[in-house]
């Protein structure tokens, strides 16, 4: 964990010469890992965005980076601190409850793969949910074996704890599938250029499309406090395992390959020409399935009913635990709070109040639980309040229902 630093444009620019040209009037925060020097944000008629810039001080040059995942709204004002020597911390003044803890990851495992892949300086927006949250699920399969009939049962019934997440494909839509419900329906040059662009968590040419899930259509799941469902294929699947999205991945089997193929032309969609090529790849896709320890769990849906059972158990829906609800707390921070680090906790001195008025409160944030991260949000937030008046920093407690606004 980095030490908190007040930004100063001046002593920043003492330190490091080389043009750095800081606003004036604030609006920016600097923080130097190493060589580099991130430079975050801009101002305007005193709304801040998140542009980034490196000063690379070893180069003496600056560099625009690539930036991945979606970038915060603008705001009236923020603070950075610098955690684990890879991410960038950025609490944002004035913001909604929901919308104001950010990281901007400079240097984690997914950064540095995004790197190599992009063969650019790349930095990767992530923002900060509080609780747990509950990993996104990935339910794999061939052609016809019935995932999306068991993933629409399951939005059906949990319709406030499931979203899920829309893939981008170039196929045609089919009579009575929705652009931006059932896919995102796209021309191929323009998927290949967001592909390009790094817009993309995975993508897989299957049956002869183009299919790929954006980081954006998980982060619009995850925004809206519900575990995200993935309906991909075997590649995409093994992307996904590859990427720093923890899943729960689920394979889903026909119990005999005469059934597959009976339900795909049960379901009167594909072309007998589409068919043939759907039942070819799922040879492949089942070979691979079932045997290369890709998957968490597989299961079988001979009978609906079980297979529901099943999946349900998987997903601690079978009344053993309650419904993934997200917490109700949440904060607001008001222009002039400061930021210092113990251990890995942050601490949020709110200085003033959202009228001008001196304010003692005090907000941890506790990172040590982080999970996930980019693509996607980072989960495990934990924040609360304390009374600084009867508590010392080596005595933290925890003050029920705090009094962050909500
Ligand atoms: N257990 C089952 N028993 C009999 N029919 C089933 C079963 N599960 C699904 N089906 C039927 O099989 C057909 C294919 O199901 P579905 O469209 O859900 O497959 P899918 O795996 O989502 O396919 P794709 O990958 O092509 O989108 C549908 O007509 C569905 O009603
Ligand atoms: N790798 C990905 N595969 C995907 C995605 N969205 C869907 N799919 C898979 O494609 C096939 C065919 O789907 P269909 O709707 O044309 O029948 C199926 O296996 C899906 O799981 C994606 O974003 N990435």
């Amino acid at each position: 964990m980095g030490e908190a630093h007040e930004f100063s444009p001046e002593g920043l620019e003492a330190n490091f010469p080389v043009g750095l040209d800081l606003d004036s009037d604030g609006g920016q925060t600097a923080t130097t890992i190493g060589e580099k020097v991130y430079v975050i944000g801009g101002s305007d008629d005193g709304a801040v965005s998140f542009g980034v810039r490196i000063l690379d001080k070893s180069k003496g040059k600056w560099e625009i980076p690539m930036v991945l995942g979606m970038e915060p709204a603008p705001c009236r004002g923020y603070s950075a601190v610098l955690l684990n020597n890879d991410k960038i911390l950025v609490l944002k003044s004035d913001s909604a409850s929901d919308d104001c803890i950010w990281f901007l990851e400079v240097d984690t495992p997914f950064v540095k793969t995004q790197k190599k892949i992009l063969e650019s300086e790349v930095v990767a927006w992530s923002k900060g949910v509080k609780g747990d949250g509950s990993k996104p699920v990935v339910i794999s399969g061939p052609s016809g074996v019935g995932k999306g009939t068991l993933i629409n049962r399951l939005m059906d019934e949990y319709p406030s704890s499931f979203g899920f997440s829309v893939s981008h494909t170039t196929r045609a839509p089919r009579q009575k599938e929705k652009d931006g419900v059932h896919y995102h329906f796209t021309e191929r040059s323009i998927m290949k250029k967001d592909i390009e662009d790094g817009k993309f968590l995975e993508f897989a040419n299957v049956h002869g499309n183009l299919y790929g899930t954006s980081i954006e259509a998980v982060e619009v799941v995850t925004d809206s406090r519900k575990r995200c469902i993935l309906d991909i294929d075997v590649q995409g699947a093994r992307s996904v395992k590859a990427s720093s999205l923890e899943v729960i991945s689920i394979f889903i089997c026909p119990p005999s390959f005469e059934e597959l193929e009976k339900r795909l032309r049960g379901r009167g969609t594909e072309t007998e020409e589409q068919i043939q090529k759907r039942l070819r790849n799922a040879l492949a896709e089942l070979e691979q399935g079932k045997s290369s320890g890709l998957f968490d769990h597989i299961l079988v849906n001979d009978n609906l009913e079980t297979c529901y059972a099943n999946l349900k158990k998987i997903l601690d829906l079978d009344g053993s635990t309650k419904a993934v609800c997200p917490s109700s707390e949440s904060i607001k921070l008001p222009a002039g709070h400061s930021v210092s680090v113990m251990d890995q906790k942050v601490l949020i001195h709110c200085g003033k109040d959202e009228h001008g008025k001196a304010s003692n409160s005090l907000f941890v944030l506790d990172t040590s639980s982080l999970k996930g991260g980019a693509p996607g949000r980072t989960r495990g937030l934990n924040v609360y309040a304390i009374d600084p008046f009867t508590e010392r920093l080596n005595g933290l407690k925890q003050v029920e229902g705090p009094t962050i606004e909500s």
